[in-house]
């Protein structure tokens, strides 16, 4: 234990202040008299009107809460006596009923010049709104990430051979082998006053009740622990953007197998991550110690820069949930699912974190797709992510990327969190929309629904500085790997880069070219590039303007070019009006091959007779110059994927799928080859066996 920080050292008042109500750069001098410590003795009617404001502003901030520290004043020594304390504590209260915040202390301690204490201030939501934060749990096969979110989510203790775990499971072979293979998610709700909304008696979780009576509601994202199911677990942790990361180690095996990759999966998605060690009732003193001693070696690493810190008291979680987003700080809690030692503080540490996404409801909305569902009597639904603005019922989205870069409006029909029907969604909340008119098989995850105002534009090839951080041997241009940016999965290839190679360590500035489809992507994004056991990391830095499926190096395209350098030689007739092949021509009608022919004839199968209503002439151009870029795709994924297991969503689309959303889009909105900047590497390049690992 002595290993890991003494949370004393974290009790300075610069640290402890990390909820302090005034910065003391935002501080006027109208309100530089409220920065005392005194302020809330006995305010004027105009001092507890800006007390008022001050906070209100800070619940907005928040999403709904903060927290107050009584005592503690710019420049004074902390601590009030009795007499005022009480008095400062009536007059919080005061503010507190006034704009309906439930108002609870936190911890109460003996300082300076008298006692100083921190209050949770939280607003009572209406039945329809909490606030939400999401955690990832990661952390090796069996170190009690499932029935951890078991005991908490339905508040009854685990016998240790799996009995809470089994509410966790969602498929038959999960429930066999013990195994946690998706995403799965469940939900632990507080009340305003902090206190668990859960019940054992829900019998069968009951989500919407949850959200009713809550205020703030954990979700957790309970990520895989088997090396297996890796490429699940990193898509957790990048395409359902937690708010943190909960890495779970079970107390006698220690820090093994995946442990360390999904720390270090956290730390390069810049997610705060916190430990808690499973099983303490079954372990040797000597074994935990041995456990956290390399967890302390660990998190102290060059690699990691974190401050462990061990919570052991209430006083503890005060001060870790508190400054742990904006400090290195990495709580450590040790926990028994079976005894239920120190779950309460683990519950009280979850109650008190806030989210990390701030909320501004004039930006344009941009909802980030991470699931879909087709629900019987209700059609299509998908759930993901609000990343920024705000969506409302009957609002127009623009839905896209579709295969060939293209987004189509769509009418917002019903919008559900966690199962709730509500009105409205905000930035930073998950929600699924059900939307009309359109096949489940033409949306993939890594979609968007974002607001005509934002004006998306998809890429095929982008820009990323990259770390390295494992490789066998050397990366090359041409060497592929698939890359995850928030819900987008998807195989690319290295087209250049900076440096000639990339070892181990190495950074560079790479560019990427996607291989099935252009996606949506946003600079300064983090992503992840990864294959088998090489990993990268990095932001993405710049986006190349859409180039259309069609502006690969097709036979059409190079015949194009050709007749309009020819024109273009031959002088003023130019634009290969005098060639054979038109220099536009996917504008024009083209004989379909045998296979695109089978695929239109799905393509209308699915659509009915909505397909036909784009036009056929499009369809058919359309249909053969895209199929020509999908199937040397697919050629490629059959000779380059199977062995490596690389196929992530978007190589698994079946040919039904991809006809069906190429008749769903209109060659005129295709934007003209001509006017597309050319790629630097054709399709065929792309179709080429890689050169892997050098
Ligand atoms: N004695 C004891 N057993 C526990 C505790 N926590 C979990 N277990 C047992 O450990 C086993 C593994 O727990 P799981 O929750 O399935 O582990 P996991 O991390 O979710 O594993 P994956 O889903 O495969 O990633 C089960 O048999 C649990 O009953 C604990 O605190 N004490």
């Amino acid at each position: 234990m002595a290993a890991l920080m003494d949370i004393q050292k974290l009790k300075s008042p610069d640290v402890e202040n990390g909820g302090s109500l005034f910065d003391p750069d935002c501080a006027n001098s109208d309100m530089a008299s409220l920065t005392s410590k005194l302020a809330l003795i006995s305010p004027s009617h105009e001092e507890f009107e800006m007390l008022m404001e001050e906070i209100k502003t800070r619940i907005m901030e928040t999403q709904g809460e903060t927290i107050y520290e009584l005592g503690v004043g710019e420049g004074d020594p902390p601590g009030l006596k009795e007499e005022d304390f009480k008095a400062s504590e009536a007059t919080l209260h005061s503010i507190a009923q006034t704009l309906d915040l439930e108002c609870v202390m936190l911890r109460e301690r003996p300082a300076q010049e008298g006692k100083v204490a921190e209050f949770l201030l939280r607003r009572r939501l209406t039945s329809d709104d909490f606030m939400e934060i999401r955690v990832a749990v990661v952390g090796n096969v069996d170190a009690g990430k499932s029935t951890l979110l078991g005991v908490l989510t339905h508040g009854e203790l685990d016998n240790g051979r799996g009995m809470a775990r089994q509410r966790l499971f969602r498929h038959k072979h999960e429930m066999e082998s013990g195994r946690t293979s998706s995403v799965g998610n469940d939900i632990l709700g507080f009340d305003a006053a902090g206190g668990v909304v859960n019940k054992p008696d829900h019998g069968h979780l009951d989500w919407i009740k949850i959200c009713e009576e809550a205020a703030k509601v954990i979700t957790f994202i309970d990520l895989a622990g088997h090396e297996r199911y890796l490429k699940t677990t990193v898509f957790g942790m990048t395409g359902h953007a937690p708010d943190f990361a909960m890495l779970m180690i079970g107390a006698n095996a220690g820090v093994i197998g995946m442990t360390k990759e999904h720390l270090g999966l956290a730390l390069a998605l810049n997610v705060p991550v916190f430990v808690v060690i499973t099983k303490i009732d079954m372990c040797p003193p000597n074994v935990l110690q041995e456990t956290l001693k390399l967890l302390n070696k660990i998190l102290k690493s060059p690699g990691c820069r974190k401050i462990p810190v061990l919570v052991q008291t209430m006083d503890d979680v005060v001060v870790t949930a508190t400054n742990f987003t904006s400090e290195r700080m990495c709580p450590v809690f040790q926990v028994s699912n079976v005894t239920g030692s120190n779950l309460d503080l683990l519950k009280m540490f979850l109650n008190l974190l806030s989210t990390r996404h701030k909320c501004d409801s004039s930006e344009p909305a941009e909802f980030q797709i991470d699931d879909t569902f087709s629900v019987p009597g209700v059609g299509t639904v998908v759930s993901g992510t609000l990343l920024q603005g705000y969506i409302k019922l009957n609002d127009t989205l623009l839905l896209g990327p579709d295969n060939l870069g293209q987004f189509q409006p769509l009418p917002i029909k019903s919008i559900h969190r966690k199962r709730m029907p509500v009105r409205e969604v905000r930035g930073g909340q998950t929600a699924s929309f059900a939307l009309k008119k359109i096949k489940r098989a033409s949306i993939r995850k890594g979609m968007v629904l974002v607001s005509p105002r934002m004006e998306p534009k998809a890429c095929w090839e982008f820009e990323g500085e990259i770390l390295v951080l494992h490789h066998p041997t050397t990366i090359s241009v041409k060497y592929q790997a698939m890359v995850h940016v928030g819900s987008v999965r998807q195989t690319a290839t290295i087209l250049n880069m900076t440096e000639e190679h990339l070892r181990t360590g190495d950074k560079a500035t790479v560019r990427f070219r996607f291989i099935k489809n252009p996606e949506y992507l946003k600079p300064d994004m983090r992503m992840v590039f990864r294959e088998g056991r090489t990993k990268a990391v990095g932001n993405i830095t710049r986006l190349f303007p859409h180039v259309s499926a069609v502006a690969q190096n097709t036979r059409h395209q190079r015949s194009a070019k050709k007749g309009y350098l020819e024109g273009a030689s031959g002088g003023a007739a130019g634009h290969g009006s005098g060639g054979k092949h038109s220099a536009n021509p996917q504008n024009e009608p083209q004989k379909a091959s045998k296979r695109n022919r089978r695929a239109k004839k799905m393509a209308d199968y699915d659509e009915g007779f909505e397909g036909k209503e784009n036009s056929y002439v499009s369809e058919k151009g359309v249909s053969s110059l895209e199929s020509k870029t999908s199937s040397s795709c697919d050629h490629h994924n059959n000779q380059q994927q199977r062995p490596q297991q690389l196929g992530g969503s978007g190589t698994k689309e079946s040919p039904r799928s991809s006809a069906s959303a190429m008749s769903a889009s209109s060659l005129s909105s295709l934007p003209q080859t001509a006017q597309s900047p050319p790629s630097s590497t054709s399709a065929s390049s792309t179709s080429k066996p890689s050169v892997a690992a050098t």
